[in-house]
């Protein structure tokens, strides 16, 4: 029973119909009353005469119920469950359903367990009987409608009241741009609901019922539009990641890093130097060269007084020679003693797969250049940019780059002061189109220095280090033959650095030997062990060499003899021609073929014919080369005449069998003339060998010491 105090509102303003309407949809479901209310049994509500409780009546009140009368309650009740208070008997159509139970309430409408509300009310104590039945029932009985019925109970102003009032509710939570949007809208809907529910004609009864779907229709809509929202939010901000990782995955590309390095390589490409500390004093042993380049030095520090005569200088000078000659360093003598800004371009830098990136870049170059001249624009490497090969479909941009450099070159007057230097190791590889006058027209050969320009250049650098006075640079440069500037300056720099790592104060001869020696072929394997027996046969092999060099007139001077491993060899000796040799007269060639074969030789005498290795196959190999050259190169074989035999695939067979009749003979009498010398000098051979086993390195003066039959200071 339901307590009902005298404060409870007089009026009912919600029709019932409209509560009943609200237990259609329970009913329709399987929900259905536990039948254990008795039969007779009425509902116990308080009458409106009994004395009014002075206790609060909250509960019901949160109930929603407050503003029907005792009466009412009883009727709406009655009227709302006839089951209930009629004939137990009567099986009602609606069902138990647990689904529907507390948690559902409390899950799907988050209200309270209105049970406990009643039991703790003092309704509930005053009509305990009653209510603990209805209570007792209502445990299984979907009075969550009636929950829902509640919120039905109010009047129409307190409805919109409502409404608004969780309008105002969600403005306080939601977004401010949901805010906006219910602002915007909420008078608006009121008034147009309104308007509608009379023109429509809606009957009063069901105008509450209409509004209840209305304003629940419009929080859902509102849901949903929060539910876009956040959705808009989450795609926007997986767009902006990806964006962002997308950005960074192409920066970190190759193919756009690449583009990146191009253009800031560019602009350093055009930085120029200031050249001052460089000039024709540190360039040695091309004194050529650095004759040619005078003129143009001049005409960099006064271009007026060649123009006035109405001379052409030219616009482009190509140096040509082999790597490390120092062609660049010439380019930069050239602008240092003029002491004009130098720009250093390398031809590779131009050799870019990106259509037009090379031209700009040349573009680029002369544009600064002219801006700045007089000065020096050098472009190493001249055929990466300028080569026949770019006529290949694996470069089929590059031609731009090459016609950029070209149009670049016709577009300044000779008298601009711009001076171009190219530089290459293989003249025959550059288009034709550069190397025409008014374009690269001066052409200045760079060798390799001879005796004398390496003797210098040797000196030179050993100014720099701290060297003994016993050291003469001209022997060094005499077993150098080939050797280019930079790698010179190199063998100076290890030959420091080996006198560093043994302590020594100053470089020696024996340093330099060393290093030229490690140039030439290979560290030391100092750590290969070689047995007793290798070494014997070793030291007789090498003291072959020697002793046939020594005896033969037209061979060249022994310069060292050595049984330490090194590179691919067991032992050397090493011979020291007087002078490059332009020219190599046959006897020279024969005793170059004897030297060769005093290996083999020695072995054979020495240890027997059985006994002969596989060491000699290097020198069998230089001998026949020599033969094979004086045979079908050098006209010096008196069978087959002064005449070339260039592919000797194609002669006759007569012939090829005649060409190595030939070069047999004289492999043979070279072997026989070797041996003689050996037979004739084994006890100096002897000596030389047992030398060399005990100091296993002898330079020239102390192998003659060793074949003068003189003792050897101990070292
Ligand atoms: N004639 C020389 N006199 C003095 N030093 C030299 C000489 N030739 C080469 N060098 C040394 O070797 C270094 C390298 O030489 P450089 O770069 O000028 O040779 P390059 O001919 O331009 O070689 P590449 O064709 O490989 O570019 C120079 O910096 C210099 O130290
Ligand atoms: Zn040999």
């Amino acid at each position: 029973m339901f307590s009902l105090s005298n404060t409870v509102q007089p009026q009912v303003t919600v029709p019932l119909s409209h509560l009943i309407n609200a237990f259609h949809s329970p009913k329709n479901t399987s929900v259905s009353v536990s039948a254990s209310v008795s039969q007779n049994q009425h509902w116990d509500v308080v009458s409106e005469h009994e004395a009014p409780s002075s206790e609060p009546i909250l509960n019901l009140r949160d109930l929603g119920l407050s503003e029907l009368k005792i009466g009412q309650i009883d009727q709406l009740v009655d009227s709302l469950l006839p089951g209930i208070c009629k004939d137990k008997n009567v099986s009602s159509h609606w069902h138990t359903s647990h689904v529907s139970a507390q948690s559902f309430f409390e899950n799907k409408y988050g209200c309270l367990d209105i049970f406990s509300t009643l039991r703790s009310s003092c309704l509930y104590r005053q009509h305990s009987r009653t209510l603990k039945r209805i209570c007792s029932d209502l445990q299984y009985w979907p009075v969550f409608i009636q929950s829902r019925g509640f919120k039905t109970l109010k009047s129409r102003t307190r409805r919109l009241q409502s409404t608004s009032e969780r309008l105002a509710e969600t403005q306080h939570t939601a977004p401010s741009f949901v805010k906006g949007f219910l602002l915007r809208d909420r008078g608006s809907d009121v008034e147009s609901l309104d308007k509608l529910m009379k023109t429509k004609n809606i009957p009063e009864a069901h105008q509450d019922a209409f509004k209840t779907g209305f304003a629940e229709g419009f929080l859902k809509a509102q849901a949903l539009t929060q539910k876009t929202n956040d959705s808009l939010r989450r795609t926007r901000l997986i767009v902006f990641i990806l964006l962002v990782v997308g950005i960074y995955g192409l920066l970190k590309n190759p193919f756009l890093s690449v583009r990146f390095r191009t253009t800031t390589g560019l602009d350093s490409a055009v930085d120029p130097v200031q050249m001052k500390n460089v000039t024709f004093e540190h360039v040695k042993g091309v004194e050529e060269a650095k004759q040619e380049l005078q003129e143009v030095v001049e005409f960099l520090k006064n271009p007026q007084k060649f123009t006035v005569l109405g001379g052409k200088l030219p616009k482009g000078i190509l140096l040509v020679g082999p790597p490390g000659t120092g062609k660049t360093l010439l380019a930069r003598a050239v602008a240092g003693e003029a002491d004009v800004p130098f720009y250093y371009a390398s031809g590779s830098e131009f050799d870019e797969m990106f259509v037009g990136v090379g031209a700009s870049r040349i573009r680029n170059l002369f544009r600064e250049a002219k801006a700045n001249a007089p000065c020096v624009i050098f472009i190493d490497e001249l055929d990466s940019v300028g080569g026949k090969r770019i006529e290949s479909p694996m470069h089929p941009y590059s031609r731009q780059t090459i016609n950029q450099l070209l149009a670049e070159m016709d577009g300044f007057k000779p008298n601009e002061g711009v001076i171009i230097i190219g530089a290459t190791n293989f003249p025959e590889a550059l288009d034709n189109a550069l190397i025409r006058p008014g374009r690269f027209d001066m052409q200045v050969t760079v060798p390799r220095p001879d005796v004398k320009g390496r003797t210098e250049i040797l000196k030179w650098y050993l100014n720099k280090i701290k060297f003994d006075q016993s050291v003469d640079p001209e022997i060094i440069a005499r077993g150098t033959v080939g050797f280019s500037g930079a790698e010179l300056e190199n063998l100076v720099n290890q030959a420091a650095l080996k006198a560093a790592v043994d302590g020594k104060e100053m470089v020696t001869m024996k340093e330099l030997e060393f290093s030229k020696d490690k140039i030439l072929m290979g560290p030391e394997r100092r750590s290969v062990e070689i047995d007793n027996k290798n070494k014997t046969i070793t030291a007789y092999h090498e003291s072959g060499h020697a002793i046939i060099a020594y005896y033969t007139k037209d061979a060249m001077p022994i310069n060292k003899a050595t049984i330490m491993p090194r590179g691919p060899t067991l032992g050397h000796v090493s011979l020291l021609p007087e002078n490059d040799r332009w020219n190599e007269t046959r006897a020279q060639l024969l005793a170059q073929m004897d030297v060769s074969m005093g290996g083999r030789v020695a072995e054979e005498l020495i240890f027997g014919t059985d006994h002969i290795t596989t060491g000699a196959s290097s020198d069998f190999d230089n001998a026949t080369k020599i033969a094979k050259q004086m045979v079908t190169k050098f006209g010096m074989s008196e069978k087959l005449g002064v005449m070339t035999y260039s592919d000797t695939g194609k002669l006759s067979p007569e012939t090829q069998s005649a060409i190595e009749q030939e070069i047999r003979i004289l492999l043979r009498d070279s072997y026989e003339r070797a041996k003689h010398i050996l037979k004739t000098h084994a006890k100096e051979h002897k000596n030389l060998a047992e030398a060399l086993l005990t100091y296993e390195t002898l330079d020239a003066k102390e192998i003659q010491i060793v074949l003068e039959g003189k003792k050897l200071d101990v070292r």
